[in-house]
């Protein structure tokens, strides 16, 4: 890319921050390298995930997924890509994020309530403006999920191992994991209380088993009310984040199939997750997902922080 002129934008959703690039024509070779220096926090720009902002009929030749898009009329791709240069499917808080920079740009019209569509390797997301104290709150369709191991593995209260360490550098006993897809890959792990959700070392990652084949976001859950949930998380190429938007759907999703599970409880459709960023919203049409007819959808801010031009790289 020497000589060329490439602009950037910085986001985040609930403190999960993004690299923009803008690229509408897909002229950018966002080789690994490349995505690990912008996102490095001493040598780049610094982000949780590099977002490329691309035309879906552009990258529709070389992105199946964009093709579609293309044509499902989402004329804009979001190409993803974890702080370690790996590709990832979605990104919950990077759509939003993402829509924030293609209304600040005038690509997309989205009147508040009414609905937009762009882009994903994970499909094409349906996209609200809801508003917001600063107008920034916008609500994603992140359609069905899929548990791994079904009932199954619900009834058994998971159908991995995860191993995870403390603070005091010990380790806590093995602990059962719920594996959850949502178009990426997660596992989600119910702790007991706040403070052993605190007291975890996430700067290490968690170590699932089986290992996943194609890793797997982990996410720490406690419920804290009804319809309510803490969470942390290690993200799948980068570490802890303080907010994993497709990670809040999945640890919602685990734990509602476990109430689902108890004889007579009522179970929420609408949740609040707290994460160490903020708060997200997450809610199901009902049903219980396994048949992949329900769906689901998250909710929360978007905000824009800074843009400018690439140097030197
Ligand atoms: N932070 C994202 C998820 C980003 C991708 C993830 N690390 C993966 O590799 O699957 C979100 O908000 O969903």
């Amino acid at each position: 890319m020497s000589g060329r002129r490439v602009r950037f934008a910085k986001g985040h959703g609930t403190q999960n921050d993004f690299v923009l690039l803008d690229d509408p024509d897909a002229a950018l070779d966002l080789a690994p390298a490349l995505v690990r220096t912008l996102a490095d926090r001493h040598t780049g720009l610094g982000g949780d995930g590099v977002i490329r902002v691309v035309r879906s009929a552009a990258l529709a030749d070389e992105e199946p997924t964009a093709k579609e898009a293309a044509a499902a009329g989402a004329d804009w791709f979001m190409d993803y890509r974890n702080a370690d240069g790996s590709v990832a499917e979605m990104c919950g808080n990077g759509v939003r994020v993402l829509v924030a920079y293609l209304l600040k740009e005038g690509r997309l019209l989205l009147p508040e309530g009414a609905t937009g569509a762009v882009g994903t390797r994970g499909g094409v997301k349906a996209v609200r403006r809801e508003g917001g104290p600063d107008g920034e709150i916008f609500a994603v369709g992140m359609g069905p999920w899929r548990v791994d191991g079904g009932g199954a593995a619900v009834a058994a209260g998971g159908d991995v191992t995860v191993r995870v360490g403390i603070l005091t550098g010990a380790e806590l006993p093995a602990l059962p994991g719920l594996s959850v897809d949502l178009g990426n890959p997660h596992v989600v792990v119910l702790l007991p209380d706040l403070d052993t959700l605190r007291s975890l070392d996430l700067s290490v990652a968690p170590r699932v088993e089986p290992v996943p084949p194609h890793g797997a976001n982990v996410e720490f859950v406690v419920p804290t009310g009804e319809g309510q949930l803490a969470m942390r998380v290690h993200e799948r190429g980068v570490g802890e984040t303080r907010s994993c938007g497709t990670g809040a759907v999945a640890a919602a999703a685990a734990v509602r199939a476990f109430e689902l599970g108890v004889p007579g409880a009522a179970v929420p459709d609408e949740w609040l997750l707290d994460v160490p960023g903020g708060r997200v919203r997450v809610r199901f049409t009902p049903g219980d997902g396994s048949d992949g007819g329900a769906a689901s959808e998250l909710a929360g801010p978007a905000r824009l922080v800074a843009e400018g031009e690439l140097l030197h790289l």
